[in-house]
């Protein structure tokens, strides 16, 4: 180790001096090695030195102040590992003018950047980041540019200690710039001094998380801010992990008790009691006799079904019944098809009725019986071609609530079908009033894929049907709930509110498909042995390390048979593990996109993604209109250089191309391999699923129900027979929900009183929705969602 004359050991070691070169990044730590020349330093180091340390952001050839220790390196000897970094701000006049008419200050010129340093002098900055007002003495500059100045200059400042301060307190790299972009200038109160709000504000920090925060910033286990972060922690878990719509107060308390007490800290039902009236004080949540829930919620469920009843009594004119039956013929005939009884009354009933729902299996005639509705609307209104109608002008409006179901009904009916979001209006540079606002002109809106469709998701879309438009709610009733809270399509038809035809004869099975009698056999608790070979179906034994090396072998099989990744998709339940998605994608980013010279690749975390990757959305994205679970093509990565000032990756989704940049990067994930919950309303020619014990957690009749059900023409079961049969005779969690109660209560008892009393709440109100909803990633069993990004 040197010999440092010149400082004693209270003294800190400093260098300032000018990044020449930028020799080594880790992007995902920001751990940097630099070569610095030097202007001033306190150590050793002569024109030059090595500097390393987490950074967020360096630029080359610009001047930083670096404050640390000088180490010995085995292998490059002597550098300077700095602890904290500072951009070194000009302190001459010359400096200065540079400064502010540098591009980080768009729209100053050589001339005003000249003005601001004769006015308020050589301090400029750091009397601007600490007067808002400072700038007001400079004669000529907009209040606009004021602004800009005084927030660019703040913001800098702030980003800067933040953003140290979040490296001493362990917050993972790629979580800082979020937090930064979420908190701005408030940042670093924000993570010393309430951490507990990152838990609601950042997708990515949980409980747990902000507890380690917590604790490395001294904060006590027992303070008020962790106890009530605790208990909306929990409701908000059950809520967005589990599904309920509301959770008893006694379980809240028991669960919220769980993550709060430790060995160091005991807190009791009073305390939880405390916290809970607290948070129904600040109108954070809503306590109904012994349910707790949130107040976006209740409101959504009671909106929404309070809006649906008002729909069905609607009064529109009635139409001629037995008309409809003749033209029906008339139009079985065109088709060459005959309706079964159940399928023309379920045709009839989206004329007779309001309202009307259609559930049923695979190959239960659901899309052919839109086509039957589509066909009897235009012959008994005498609509013209769809054709011959301005974009969206068509009196009928399909919908599903993915792209990829919306684009299957668009192609099978032949007339135009958008997700449900692009159909209530939402889309890029939507406000969230505006979406209320829109309503949909239609005479007909059919939605499929209805089970999928979550508490908010239908509330949204209530709030935008006119009054006199018919509905017809299409969906398969056994298949997993939505992933947001809410089993919406299960409450309609359990409601008996609306009339609902239930299909329950399968027409595909006359084609040879043993994949949709499985279904049914699944459905209908029938006996069965898996391993009973079909044409189209196969059960390969093999135990949970076993999987990785099969899947392998089918896949590079199906590749060499001339599939491509887009008709092969593997799905399994869990993330972890050998049999998990996450093994499983690199394996077969390996067979079906491998590394190549012409092929960019960018590193994120432990994944690298590749241009010619399939990936998956994880999060809802409404202003691109890409939507959790959707997959598309990564067409490109751009690398940070002249033209770029960002490293991005271009995918491509059936809606268009999107952009992100390295911080967006948690909401993408390889898609080789993905959850059965996130394949939900996609098809695919071969699925390939493996179902082993190590996914216990996650063996359920829905789950594998819905797994088998996306494969079109080939279904390869792989694992353990007895994994399978457990599976199918194991329930999913019942979620509470309140829609089914509430909307028994619109029709038959709900007097004025009552509603009012139900609606006592003032605050409760369309905005609230969107500023509490979050998106949710549901039954993803012992492991924290959060952690799978
Ligand atoms: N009444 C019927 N008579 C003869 N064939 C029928 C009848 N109803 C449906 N089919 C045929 O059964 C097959 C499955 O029907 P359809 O695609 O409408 O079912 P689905 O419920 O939409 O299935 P999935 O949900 O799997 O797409 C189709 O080939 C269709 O032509």
């Amino acid at each position: 180790m040197t010999n440092h004359a010149q400082t004693s050991i209270y003294d800190t070691l400093y260098i300032v001096g000018d990044v020449d070169r930028v020799i080594f990044m880790s992007q995902d730590t920001r751990f940097h090695v630099l070569k610095v020349l030097i202007e001033k330093t306190n150590t050793n180091f002569k024109d030059e030195a090595i500097v390393t340390g987490h950074f967020h952001d360096i630029t080359e050839g610009e001047s930083y102040r670096f404050t640390g220790k000088v180490t010995e390196h085995a292998r490059f000897g002597e550098q300077f590992a700095a602890e904290s970094f500072k951009k070194e701000v000009p302190d001459t006049k010359e400096g200065l003018i540079q400064y502010f008419s540098s591009e980080k200050f768009p729209g100053i010129g050589l001339k005003t950047a000249q003005k601001i340093v004769d006015t308020i002098g050589t301090d400029a900055i750091s009397i601007i980041s600490k007067d808002g007002k400072a700038l007001e003495k400079v004669s000529g500059l907009t209040k606009a540019k004021r602004q800009m100045i005084t927030e660019t200059v703040q913001e800098s400042n702030a980003s800067d200690e933040a953003y140290l301060m979040m490296i001493r307190l362990n917050i993972e790299p790629s979580k800082r710039s979020k937090i930064i972009d979420t908190y701005k200038g408030d940042t670093l109160n924000i993570i010393q001094y309430h951490p507990y709000q990152l838990v609601s504000d950042i997708f990515g920090i949980g409980f747990k998380k902000a507890d380690q925060i917590a604790i490395n910033s001294g904060i006590s286990p027992d303070d008020p801010e962790r106890l009530v972060a605790g208990v909306m922690y929990t409701l908000n878990d059950e809520i967005n992990s589990v599904g309920h719509t509301y959770i008893e107060v006694d379980t809240l308390k028991a669960k919220s008790l769980e993550i709060l007490n430790t060995d160091k800290v005991y807190f009791s039902n009073e305390d939880i009691i405390i916290a809970l009236e607290t948070l129904a004080d600040n109108k954070k949540i809503i306590i109904s006799k012994d349910r707790v829930t949130l107040p976006s919620i209740y409101y959504a469920e009671h909106k929404s079904s309070e809006k649906l009843s008002n729909i069905i009594n609607y009064k529109i004119d009635e139409i001629d019944e037995a008309q409809a039956k003749i033209s029906l013929k008339k139009i079985e005939k065109s088709l060459s098809i005959q309706y079964s009884d159940k399928q023309s009354q379920a045709i009839l009933n989206a004329l007779t009725e309001k309202v009307s729902i259609i559930t049923g299996g695979p190959g239960t005639g659901k899309t052919t019986i839109v086509k039957g509705i589509i066909a009897l609307y235009k012959e008994m209104y005498d609509y013209k071609d769809f054709k011959e109608y301005e974009i969206g002008d068509y009196p009928i409006k399909l919908a599903a609530p993915t792209g990829r179901a919306a684009k299957r009904m668009a192609d099978t009916s032949g007339i135009d079908a958008r997700t449900i979001h692009r159909l209530i209006g939402w889309g890029q540079d939507t406000e969230a009033d505006d979406i209320l606002d829109n309503e949909i002109d239609a005479e007909l809106i059919i939605l499929d894929e209805m089970s999928m469709v979550d508490t908010w998701l239908f509330h949204q879309f209530m709030q935008n049907v006119m009054p006199h438009t018919r509905i017809v709610f299409v969906g398969d009733a056994d298949q997993l709930p939505s992933v947001g809270p809410g089993t919406v399509f299960k409450d309609l038809i359990e409601s008996s509110a609306i009339k609902t035809a239930i299909l329950d004869t399968v027409y595909r099975q006359g084609e040879g498909s043993s994949i949709v009698k499985l279904a049914y056999d699944i459905a209908n608790d029938e006996n069965m042995n898996i391993e009973t070979k079909f044409k189209d179906r196969v059960f390969f034994r093999a135990n949970t390390n076993q999987i990785a090396d099969l899947v392998d072998t089918v896949v590079s099989r199906a590749v060499d048979k001339g599939y491509d990744m887009r008709d092969i998709q593997v799905l399994a339940p869990i993330y972890r593990g050998p049999a998990g998605i996450n093994i499983l994608n690199k394996l077969l980013q390996g067979i079906l996109n491998p590394a190549s010279e012409s092929k960019n690749e960018l590193e994120f975390g432990d994944k690298i993604f590749r241009t010619g990757d399939k990936v998956i959305q994880l999060i809802n994205r409404t202003e691109d209109n890409v939507f959790n679970g959707d997959s598309g093509i990564i067409s490109s990565i751009h690398f940070k250089d002249d033209n770029n000032d960002k490293d991005k990756i271009v995918v491509e989704f059936d809606t268009g191309h999107i952009a992100y940049e390295r911080k967006d990067l948690t909401e993408l994930s390889h898609a080789y391999c993905t959850s059965i919950h996130k394949a939900q309303g996609s098809e695919y020619p071969i699925v390939i699923m493996p179902i082993v014990q190590s996914y216990y957690h996650m063996l359920m009749k829905n789950i594998v129900y819905t797994g088998i059900t996306r494969a079109k023409e080939s279904l390869i079961l792989c694992g353990d027979p007895n994994a399978f049969y457990s599976a199918i005779k194991r329930e999913g969690v019942e979620r509470n929900t309140m829609l089914k109660e509430f909307l028994s209560k619109s029709f038959n008892t709900f007097n004025q009183e009552e509603k009012e009393e139900v609606l006592k709440e003032d605050y409760l109100t369309n905005d609230m929705i969107n500023d509490e909803k979050i998106d949710p990633m549901i039954g993803m069993g012992d492991v924290s969602p959060y952690e799978f990004v």
